[in-house]
Parts: structure tokens; C-alpha cells; sequence
């Protein structure tokens, strides 16, 4: 199972599709369009904030499971992002500490095999598209989705900063699985076939690196 990584518009959706193409494998999508927590949330953070994290938790878990049947699938987030959100949203009063503790223990307990269980519920590589935060505006604001738009709401533009900052650190400490940062900013591969390309062979080298392919 691989999984992709990355902030609000980072392009895992795109690359998502890209890879499993490219692999014959199966990718599995979080549909965006259709969670109907997701509008509620954006107008109104507090109350629908600890909701939001347990209608994804639950969704994620789901796809892990169907995705896990095949070695080469892809999934289009990580589980872990998650917990780096939702402890972004109670450091900025949207959700409380506790609310954010029990999430995490939760997501631990659940994430963990049972005793004499084979199949693994982590992935076996996780790519991190690192974008920097003015192509994170400029592919939020390109995709046009009402909610998300800083037009609509002034205070997201801290809110997507704050967030763009904090994956850095994330990935840094990330360890649940091998990992691999491509640089979003340079390589533009859902524009670009030839970046789309390098970064496709940059991924194959790694799955090789790891006796995955
Ligand atoms: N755990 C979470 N807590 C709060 N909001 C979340 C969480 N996970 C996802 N979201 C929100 O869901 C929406 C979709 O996010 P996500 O980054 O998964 O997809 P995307 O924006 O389509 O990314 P990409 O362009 O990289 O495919 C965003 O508005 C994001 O803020």
C-alpha cells in the first residue's frame, strides 16, 4: 500500500491517479464532494470540528481496508495527516485538548495489529508532496471549491498557512512507514507530462530501493 501526503491542493488526488496508472494497481479516493461534514466545518469550525475528524477517521479506515488487499495501491491521504489537522485545529480553539488527546489515542489503538494478525495496516511507502504556501493558494483558489476560498473567509488564509508550515516538521518525524519527499513546486506533474514522468521514475527507484517492485 502506498500512500500519498501533502497540504490542501498539494496534487496528491492527481498524482494519486498517476501512479496507479502507471503501477496497474488501484487507487483509492477520499471523495471530496460528497462528505457532508466537510461545508458545515468550514462555516463553522467549533462545533463541527471533532465530527469532521471522526466522519474522515472512520472513511480512512475504510479505504485501508479495501486497499490493503492489493500490494501496489494507492490511496490518496495518509491516516496520519489527520492527527497533525486536528491538533491544528485544537491549538487554534477549534477543538479542545482533550477532544484532540482522545482522537490521537484513538487513532493509535486503532492503527495497531492485534496480537496474531499477518496483514499490516500502515503503508509501505509514504510520498510527501511538499508545496510551497503560494502554489498551495494559488491551486486552492484554481480549483475554485466555494468552501475553501479565502474570499469567502479571510481568517483561512492563516489557517492554510499555519498548515502549510506544519507539514515541514511533520514529515520530518514521520515513521510510521519508508517515506519520500517530490517537491510539488518544481515539479509540476499534473501540467507537465515531462515533470509527471520524472517524478514517476523518481518513485519506481524507490519502490526498487525498497524491494517493492
Ligand atoms: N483531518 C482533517 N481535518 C480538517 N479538515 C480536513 C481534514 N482532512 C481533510 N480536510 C479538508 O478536506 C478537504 C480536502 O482535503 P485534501 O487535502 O485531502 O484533498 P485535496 O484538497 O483535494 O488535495 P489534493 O489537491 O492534494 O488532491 C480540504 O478542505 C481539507 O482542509
Amino acid at each position: 500500500m502506498i500512500v500519498l501526503a501533502g497540504t490542501i491542493g498539494a496534487g496528491k488526488t492527481s498524482l494519486t491517479q498517476l501512479l496507479a496508472d502507471h503501477l496497474g494497481t488501484k487507487a483509492y479516493f477520499e471523495s471530496v464532494d460528497d462528505n457532508p461534514i466537510l461545508p458545515l466545518f468550514y462555516k463553522d469550525p467549533q462545533k463541527y470540528g471533532f465530527l469532521l475528524q471522526i466522519y474522515f477517521l472512520n472513511r480512512r479506515l475504510e479505504e485501508i481496508k479495501a486497499a490493503s488487499l492489493q500490494k501496489l495501491s494507492v490511496l490518496d491521504r495518509s491516516i496520519f495527516e489527520d492527527d497533525l489537522m486536528f491538533r491544528m485545529n485544537a491549538d487554534l480553539g477549534r477543538a479542545t485538548e482533550t477532544e484532540a488527546d482522545i482522537y490521537a489515542s484513538l487513532l493509535k489503538n486503532m492503527m495497531e495489529k492485534l496480537p496474531n494478525q499477518q496483514t499490516e495496516k500502515k503503508p509501505d511507502l509514504l510520498i510527501h508532496i511538499q508545496v510551497s504556501f503560494p502554489t498551495m493558494l494559488e491551486r486552492i483558489k484554481k480549483r475554485g471549491r466555494a468552501y475553501e476560498q479565502i474570499e469567502t473567509d479571510p481568517a483561512l488564509y492563516n489557517y492554510y498557512q499555519e498548515l502549510n508550515h506544519r507539514y515541514t516538521s511533520w514529515y520530518d518525524q514521520y515513521q510510521e512507514s519508508p517515506k519520500m519527499l517530490i517537491n510539488g513546486d518544481q515539479y509540476n506533474f499534473v501540467e507537465d507530462p515531462k515533470a509527471a514522468q520524472t517524478v514517476l521514475e523518481m518513485i519506481d527507484e524507490k519502490l526498487s530501493a525498497l524491494n517493492l517492485k
